[in-house]
């Protein structure tokens, strides 16, 4: 519902009379934000940066590490998908005592690789990594450019945004240059992402951008959500939804090939960019039995990217078998940049469910898949 606010948050004590902060939808799923030794006010004006971990195959668990003037530290949110509460982080969860920057997200849809580092300024290896304000190395910028290693903070005040009533609780964060910032990209913006969870569970992230320069320039970008899709194993996957679409091939100079399969399987390295795709993209993992359907809007492309065996090698942070387990589909728009005048505003949604496989001894029904059904 257009300007609605957010659902009140609800203060109560988690174990060791650590405070915790409780969002809910009906059906059970929930959220939860523990600021240790923290009021929720000062929680919530830290900057924070946020990386969600699978806690087990239906929860999802994000963690926010939280920054502010005079101390760090460390808050967890978990979205329970199955109503269970999780309240410990598990033995192997990798340890956030370093600083690095990131956004990403893991769920059982989402994979971390790992051995991705939280070495900062590197990037880390999974979740959702979002590429702005350029995807690749098509620019003058780093690789993917910069938002995937910044500090984003979270927004207590955002301007409306119409959400659906579905959308049962969400947290809003933000991203600004700072003034070293802006002499490598020398462009004043505001990209906010709202991450929410809808009834039910399926996650849907809210991008907004705006040009806030005051010299009255515009600026342009590129952006992608590289999804790193977890797999049972690749030669179990199918793509539907990108055939007879045509494609940039990173592997052949970017140049333009049409897609000729009825679906994409894969056997080596794929590195593309199919263009002006449909909104619907479904991944399909015939052993899990269950498919991933990715809606996108304001996104029109779709990249796609597997190192192959040989490739994953030599990715530091990358396992050699992880090219089996992990595909990357990411919601994006590369082909044709976005311009912002000073005052304009882009948007971009990306919502990703997890729906049981209508696949059975060869026949698959992509319509329901794409209804989610
Ligand atoms: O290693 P990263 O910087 O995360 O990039 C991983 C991959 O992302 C995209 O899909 C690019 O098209 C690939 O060329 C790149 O190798």
């Amino acid at each position: 519902m257009a300007g609605e606010r957010p659902p009140p948050l609800e203060l109560c004590k988690a174990v060791n009379d650590l405070d915790k902060i409780v969002l809910r939808e009906p059906r059970g799923c929930s959220a939860e934000v523990r600021p240790p030794s923290l009021s929720l006010d000062s929680a919530l004006r830290l900057d924070v940066r946020l990386l969600l971990v699978c806690r087990s195959d239906l929860d999802l668990c994000i963690i926010l590490r939280c920054l502010n003037a005079s101390s760090i530290h460390c808050c967890i949110v978990s979205l329970v998908f199955t109503g269970k509460s999780s309240s410990a982080f598990p033995p192997s969860f990798p340890p956030i005592l370093d600083l690095s920057v990131f956004l990403g997200y893991i769920t059982p849809k989402i994979v971390l690789s790992l051995q991705a580092a939280f070495k900062p300024p590197q990037a880390i290896r999974g979740g959702i990594p979002i590429c702005f304000p350029q995807f690749s190395s098509s620019g003058n910028l780093e690789q993917h450019g910069f938002a995937r290693n910044k500090f984003w903070t979270v927004d207590t005040n955002p301007p409306p945004l119409p959400t659906s009533s579905s959308v049962k609780s969400y947290v809003d964060l933000i991203l600004k240059p700072t003034q070293d910032d802006l002499k490598n990209w020398p462009h004043s913006y505001e990209f906010r992402l709202r991450v929410g969870l809808v009834l039910g569970g399926n996650l849907l992230l809210t991008s907004r951008i705006r040009n806030t320069n005051s010299d009255g320039k515009p600026f342009s970008f590129t952006i992608a959500f590289h999804t790193y899709v977890s797999l049972s194993d690749i030669s179990e996957v199918r793509v539907e939804g990108l055939e007879t679409w045509d494609y940039l091939d990173n592997l052949k100079e970017g140049q333009r090939f049409t897609e000729q399969g009825d679906a994409l399987t894969f056997e080596s390295e794929i590195d593309r960019v199919y263009v002006g795709t449909p909104t619907k993209i479904a991944i399909i993992d015939h052993e899990k039995k269950r498919t991933l359907v990715m809606r996108k809007d304001g996104l029109p492309d779709a990249v796609v990217w597997n190192p192959w065996n040989k490739k994953a090698k030599s990715i530091p942070d990358f396992g050699d078998d992880d090219y089996k387990r992990t595909l990357c589909v990411g919601a994006a728009n590369v082909e044709k940049p976005i311009t912002l005048k000073p005052g304009e505003e882009w948007t971009g949604r990306l919502e990703l469910s997890l729906v049981a496989s209508s696949y059975c001894s060869g026949q698959l029904d992509p319509q329901k898949v794409l209804r989610g059904l």
